[in-house]
């Protein structure tokens, strides 16, 4: 079997394909593809979901600068009460250009440089929401553990936030900018921040990432302070959102929170390798997407960021430069199941969804999970569970013959 890039098969592809989507789109007799992908993306009102068209000024701009790019369209049932509520929601995933040496000024504007015609071509497109992917300012240098990356941290509305809001401005688009953010007040304290910036270049508010990895070499404990901003949902001029940065994505009650506070739009901004968490990235976003009855926004950053000095993961394995390969990957998943193929594996690019948030609510009323879910059941355990006398609810056989107590 021949990769659809022949015998240059790109660094980070999967045997030559862009995505899994396309190796099975080459591959399978097209009734056969049909088949899987009615089981793989769902589907959405009865049909899959259809692609849409975007400007030529905005697909000439992914020729020139060699990025993805693709679009999609999400329906609602049409109702008698109210009118579609359809929003354009972009994504952006970015591979970082110049090498970690380069003076840290540089690699900041080389990676603006590099965003900025993707963020060109959203505004072409029309998109009113776009988010970018987590600390997308700087190379994810977390996993070396070395203080001097902290120098990237800056404050709310510092170098990042300025940049991106002459943009929204310009294009009319809410931002959302995931940072490493320099707390000036608090001591100069570091978080893991997403910065939600207005549609007229306004900073709506922030929210900082709750859970901080604690795998392989993800242990950013290092660099920043566990989330104190709990699960707020920022109500912009398009629609209700919230940000689950990348590692809170394996925390179901952090995804529930979101959905609680009234969210109808979660983006997952993430930084994560092939070997730690493939698997992993289509099947979390789309549950929760479905367990909350909203859409989810995931990015992933690509390629392989290789830094100066070697460091090691405590796990016994060599020293290495690298923290493997960030499998881009980005996708939106609907609270009906339905998903978009992911973009690329290895390439940078811009992923665009109309999204008609009129299927929140429709889902709600269909599957009922939140008038089913018996939250005072679990507020009880959970109230339990965090009293130092805790004993876990464990009814032992009989037959086993244990000690009631051990
Ligand atoms: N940045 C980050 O939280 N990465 C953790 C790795 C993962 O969750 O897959």
């Amino acid at each position: 079997m021949e990769g659809e890039n022949g015998e240059n098969k790109a660094e980070g592809s999967i045997q030559g394909y862009e995505s899994l989507h396309r190796l099975l789109e080459s591959n399978l007799k097209p009734e056969l593809f049909k088949e899987v992908n009615r089981i793989i993306l769902g589907l959405n009102c009865g049909s899959p979901l259809e692609r849409i068209t975007l400007p030529e000024n905005a697909t000439s701009l992914s020729s020139k600068f060699n990025f993805d790019i693709q679009a999609f369209s999400f329906k609602a049932d049409k109702e008698m009460l109210r009118e579609p509520r359809v929003v354009r929601v972009g994504l952006i995933q970015n591979s970082i250009s110049l090498p970690k040496t380069a003076h840290y000024a540089d690699q900041k504007k080389a990676i603006m440089d590099k965003i900025k015609p993707m963020i060109d071509a959203a505004g072409a497109s029309g998109v009113n929401i776009l988010c970018l992917q987590e600390a997308w300012m700087m190379p994810f240098a977390f996993c070396t553990r070395e203080k001097k990356w902290c120098e990237f941290a800056e404050p709310v509305d510092g170098e990042s936030t300025q940049f991106l809001q002459d943009l929204s401005r310009k294009y009319n688009m809410v931002i959302v900018s995931p940072i490493l953010e320099r707390d000036l007040k608090h001591g100069e304290t570091i978080w893991n921040t997403a910065v939600v910036i207005g549609n007229h270049g306004n900073i709506i508010g922030i929210h900082r990432k709750n859970h901080i990895p604690r795998v392989g070499d993800f242990n950013e404990s290092t660099y920043y302070m566990e989330g104190n901003t709990g699960h707020p949902v920022f109500e912009t001029a398009y629609g209700k959102i919230a940000i689950n940065i990348c590692y809170g994505r394996h925390h179901p009650l952090n995804w529930m929170a979101f959905g609680l506070n009234g969210a109808e739009i979660v983006f997952n901004p993430s930084a994560t390798v092939g070997e730690l968490s493939e698997p992993m990235w289509p099947i979390e976003a789309r549950n929760a997407a479905i367990a909350n009855s909203y859409y989810v926004g995931s990015i992933n950053r690509v390629g392989t960021e290789t830094f100066p000095n070697p460091f090691t993961s405590g796990d016994g394995k060599p020293a290495h430069m690298d923290f493997g390969h960030f499998y881009g990957s980005s996708h939106f998943s609907g609270p009906d199941s339905s998903c978009t193929p992911s973009l690329s594996r290895y390439r940078d690019g811009l992923l665009i969804s109309d999204l008609d948030l009129n299927l929140c609510r429709q889902i709600k009323d269909k599957w009922a999970f939140r008038m089913t879910a018996r939250y005072e059941m679990y507020a009880d355990l959970l109230k339990r569970y965090l009293e130092s006398g805790f004993e876990p609810q464990v009814i032992v056989d009989p037959a086993l013959g244990k000690p009631e107590h051990r």
